[in-house]
């Protein structure tokens, strides 16, 4: 039950500037791992024309986001249990007119995160990949961004280009890094410096906060992690001892 003094949940938006870098991976796993340590966690899936949360998560819902935009159905009749002891909320797929910042997507994403907020400890909001209008909407409704990107250079300029929009359009000057797929222990702190040091020859000289980059962790690129996506199964439940899964762990332990 909500009462008046009820902790609102805190918001962190799941990015990428790049697509396929594994956001949903991530969000999906993060939210288990956070549930494991007692959180009560929401994944909305904010990709909203292009949704894959629920095939990572092997569920068939027969009620999205969709009909909660349309008014069909309720908030509560759209939120699953995900396996990981997590809710979510899955958008369908295909959805043009969903893709783009209409006034109404607009308003029905406020009006459910306004409304989800004091039920849960933590909403992940899982994004779309790039720049659009809708991507940095729902980003602007976090209390945190999350980036991901891996050590390859097109995800890297592509994180460079959303941190740079995030300064530029939001009054954000802090976002947090993971670094998704690193090819040796290391990797990830060393692409944090090497990010920040564009940022602040490029981006800071011109703001009156500087924008500084929190790096969370990395996550080793792992086959487990795709063997776990073919079976559409979490990597916490299939390999909880794989590497990746332990980085998995330790990066809520971070953000918790
Ligand atoms: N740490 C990792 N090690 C090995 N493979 C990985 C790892 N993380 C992700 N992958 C692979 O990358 C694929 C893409 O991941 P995911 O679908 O989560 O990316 P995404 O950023 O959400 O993509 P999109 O932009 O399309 O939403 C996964 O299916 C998996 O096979």
């Amino acid at each position: 039950m909500t009462t008046s003094t009820a902790k609102a949940a805190r918001i962190t938006a799941i990015t990428s500037g790049k697509g396929g870098v594994g956001k949903t991976f991530v969000a999906a796993n993060l939210a288990a791992a956070l549930a494991r340590r007692g959180e009560r966690v929401l994944v909305l899936d904010a990709d909203l024309g292009l949704a894959n949360l629920d095939v990572v998560l092997n569920l068939a819902p027969k009620i999205t986001l969709h009909h909660v935009f349309t008014g069909e159905h309720t908030l509560e009749e759209a939120t699953l249990q995900a396996p990981g002891g997590f809710a979510v909320l899955l958008a369908g797929s295909g959805m043009v007119e969903y893709s783009r910042l209409t006034p109404e997507v607009r308003d029905r994403l406020i009006e459910v995160v306004e409304t989800i907020k004091p039920r849960y400890d933590r909403v992940l909001l899982d994004t779309g990949a790039g720049i659009s209008d809708v991507v940095l909407y729902t980003v602007s409704l976090a209390d945190e961004v999350l980036v991901v990107a891996t050590p390859e250079p097109t995800s890297l300029t592509d994180a460079y280009a959303t941190i740079k929009v995030l300064a530029a359009t939001q009054e954000r000057r802090s976002v947090r890094l993971v670094v998704n797929q690193a090819g040796r222990p290391g990797e990830g702190r060393a692409i944090r410096n090497q990010l920040q040091a564009v940022i602040d020859r490029y981006v800071n000289p011109g703001l009156d906060t500087p924008m500084q980059l929190d790096f969370v962790g990395e996550v080793p690129s792992d086959t487990s992690v795709r063997d776990a996506v073919l079976r559409r199964e979490l990597l916490l439940e299939s390999y909880p001892g794989s590497a990746a899964a332990q980085a998995m762990a330790a990066l809520a332990a971070k953000m918790a």
